[in-house]
């Protein structure tokens, strides 16, 4: 399946389950493209129209036919993400990470302040004094609700490292900050804006959560980066290896590096495309040259109607680029 003259041809479409619900999702699927410098993975969530999508592409097209730039570290922390699940489950998630700093999924419609609460006093458990707890509210609180939130959930970690993304806007994420004791992250506020590049997040924020596809590649994110002039943490989408490899490499190309990235995110799959997966080892993964190979490609290609759904929005896509 060529894709629409970028020089690559998209080989395969993947369907991965993910061990817990995350994000809203139970599969996580996408296609991979092959060109002459390596494999990239195209596999924005099925909410994003496609003009959001050209991003995901770009960012895939840059890595299966130019490469990404040069890192300047070859190895790099990640946190380990927990889901909206139990507290005997974060605890026993944390615990096996191998990781200091926990990001924890809080303010989800099937969960409570309790909840959110519940399952951080586990991860602190699981942690201990010395590791790093942060939350994700993926943007779900208004102003009133967030500081509140956040006051609870500050005590219930035993202080959080920061609170990412609380609220939807900028503005309020600004209000937020002036009126907790938390750093606040942006994330949604940067990968979501109509032009990343002039997100004023400075004020509003202590933290810029950059993530490669959403922002169309490796290089368009450390412009991203250097724009938004906040130290700044690399996420994934959990991606499959293939995609997770490009966030690695813009985490090892950023030119200032001091939170722990959000790339442990393997771990969330029950299975990848590759024999090789990106599973952190004492907290750490490598910086990749290029992505490994999808030797397991065929093993969890997706059903014929979800390929077919998958190779008409890569051509739509690749239409608009
Ligand atoms: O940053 C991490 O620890 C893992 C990635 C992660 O949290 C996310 C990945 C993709 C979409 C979101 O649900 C979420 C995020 O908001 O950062
Ligand atoms: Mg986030």
């Amino acid at each position: 399946m060529s894709d629409k003259g970028n020089g690559v041809d998209a080989s395969g479409v993947f369907a991965l389950p993910l061990r817990n619900r995350f994000r809203g999702i139970t599969v996580r699927e996408g296609v991979l493209l092959r060109g002459p410098a390596g494999w990239g993975e195209f596999s924005p969530f099925r909410d994003y129209d496609d003009t959001e999508s050209a991003s995901w592409l770009a960012a895939a097209v840059e890595a299966s036919r130019v490469g990404w730039p040069e890192p300047v570290r070859d190895s790099i922390e990640v946190n380990t993400t927990v889901p909206v699940v139990a507290p005997d489950h974060a605890h026993e998630l944390v615990s096996s990470s191998g990781c200091r700093t926990a990001k924890v999924k809080v303010a989800d419609p099937r969960s409570t302040l309790a909840d959110d609460c519940a399952r951080l006093e586990a991860v602190r458990d699981a942690l201990g004094p010395r590791g790093a707890v942060r939350v994700d509210a993926n943007a779900a609180w208004d102003v009133d609700t967030a500081v509140r939130a956040l006051g609870e959930l500050d005590r219930a970690a035993g202080g959080l490292e920061y609170a990412e993304q609380p609220c939807p806007s900028v503005p309020e994420l600004a209000e937020v900050r002036r009126k907790v004791d938390v750093r606040i992250a942006a994330d949604e506020s940067i990968r979501r804006a109509e032009d990343p590049l002039r997100v004023a997040v400075a004020g509003a924020a202590d933290v810029a959560v950059v993530k490669v596809a959403p922002l169309g590649g490796v290089r368009r994110a450390l412009d991203v980066a250097e724009a938004c002039g906040l130290p700044c943490v690399v996420s994934s989408a959990v991606d499959s290896s293939i995609g997770l490899a490009a966030g690695l490499a813009l985490a090892g190309a950023l030119p200032e590096l001091e939170f722990a990235c959000g790339l442990g995110t393997a771990s969330l799959l029950t299975a990848d495309v590759t024999s090789s997966p990106l599973s952190p080892v004492a907290g750490r993964l490598p910086v990749p040259r290029t992505a490994p190979e999808p030797d397991l490609l065929a093993a969890h290609s997706a059903d014929p109607e979800t390929t077919r759904w998958w190779q008409d929005r890569l051509c739509r896509v690749g239409a608009i680029r």
